[in-house]
């Protein structure tokens, strides 16, 4: 994590439903003001459960803690956040634009400066051409798209997405992505529950996984996906057998066809592997950081299982 202010700070959220389902227990996180924070895990758990009690949608069993530096439930702070529910949706009859300022209305938002908060909106979400058709006319991702700009019609400091890709097209998801990259540079603090773990590591700062109702991991998307990291040395060229014997020697060195993997503890010895290839001729290709995919950490956390890594 970061060393900015929490945007959200809780501790002890517990959600016991009436079925004796526990949904939450003993939830703690920390959000960083003005980064992309992901939620993830697995169906069932509890990650809507968690987004319902800071919006207050939900009552929690029990939650400590501060949201936008408010304590959680405090209703005047709900002015400052924005929402896109899973599955949302909206009356089949009114166009998107409708929508857009229907949600504006309900923000108090004054109707002089709601058309042109509307054509903002429809233009940052790509939907200017279809403004004005109505809604039962709408694919999945083109209703997801007014989901998101009625989320943000307030302007808000935190925005809670939960499932936000969902039914989006990829060409839609790489757009939705920029969105998400701009509304942090505008500072905004922005909380995505998501299962698609692709996409929540190509955008997120920091995340969490929680598994049946508990955080099991969390912490910043660099720290997480850098842990078993390893470099990959390309060349192009024959090593000569001395060389070859030379690095072979060493465990944490693996000798591919034209390729040198280099094990984390043994990275500081790169510069003089390199000095040593270049000594003999070798080309060096390119060089690169082998990382644990957030899928890998996913599974490893909530599976035991693990798939292996990949570069990047
Ligand atoms: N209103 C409710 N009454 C009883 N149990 C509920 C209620 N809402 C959710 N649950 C249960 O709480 C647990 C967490 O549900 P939740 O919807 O928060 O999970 P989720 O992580 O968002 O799942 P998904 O990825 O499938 O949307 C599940 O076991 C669910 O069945």
């Amino acid at each position: 994590m970061t060393d900015r202010p929490a945007a959200i700070d809780i501790i002890h959220v517990r959600k016991r439903f009436s079925g004796r389902v526990e949904a939450l227990r003993d939830v703690a996180l920390s959000v960083p003001a003005g980064e992309i924070f992901g939620l993830l895990g697995p169906n069932g758990a509890g990650k809507s459960t968690l987004l319902k009690i800071l919006l207050t949608i939900i009552r929690p069993t029990s939650c400590k803690g501060v949201m936008l530096g408010q304590p959680i439930g405090h209703k005047k702070t709900l002015q400052k956040v924005g929402y896109l529910p899973e599955h949302v949706q909206f009356p089949e009859y009114l166009t998107g634009r409708q929508v857009i300022r229907y949600s504006a209305g309900l923000s108090g938002i004054c109707s002089k400066f709601c058309k042109k908060r509307e054509e903002e909106l429809l233009g940052l979400v790509g939907m200017n051409e279809w403004a004005n058709r109505k809604m039962r006319t709408y694919s999945k991702g083109m209703k997801q798209r007014i989901g998101l700009a009625q989320a943000l019609v307030n302007d808000p400091e935190l925005v809670f997405l939960d499932e936000p890709t969902d039914g989006v097209d990829p060409q839609g998801r790489k757009e939705m992505r920029g969105v998400l990259k701009s509304l942090r540079d505008q500072g905004k603090t922005i909380f995505v529950n998501s299962h698609l773990l692709g996409e929540l590591e190509m955008v997120c700062d920091n995340v969490a996984i929680l598994n049946q109702g508990q955080v099991v991991k969390q912490g910043s998307m660099k720290e997480l996906t850098a842990c078993d990291s390893a470099y990959t040395i390309e060349f192009v060229g024959e090593l000569t057998s001395e060389l070859k014997a030379s690095l072979a020697s060493k465990s944490q060195i693996k000798l591919g066809e034209q390729s040198l993997r280099v094990e984390r503890e043994c990275a500081a010895d790169i510069q003089v592997i390199i000095d040593q290839l270049r000594a003999k001729q070798v080309v060096i290709e390119q060089i690169t950081r082998e990382k644990q995919s957030l899928e890998d950490i996913f599974l490893e956390t909530v599976q035991g299982t693990k798939t292996g890594g990949y570069r990047k």
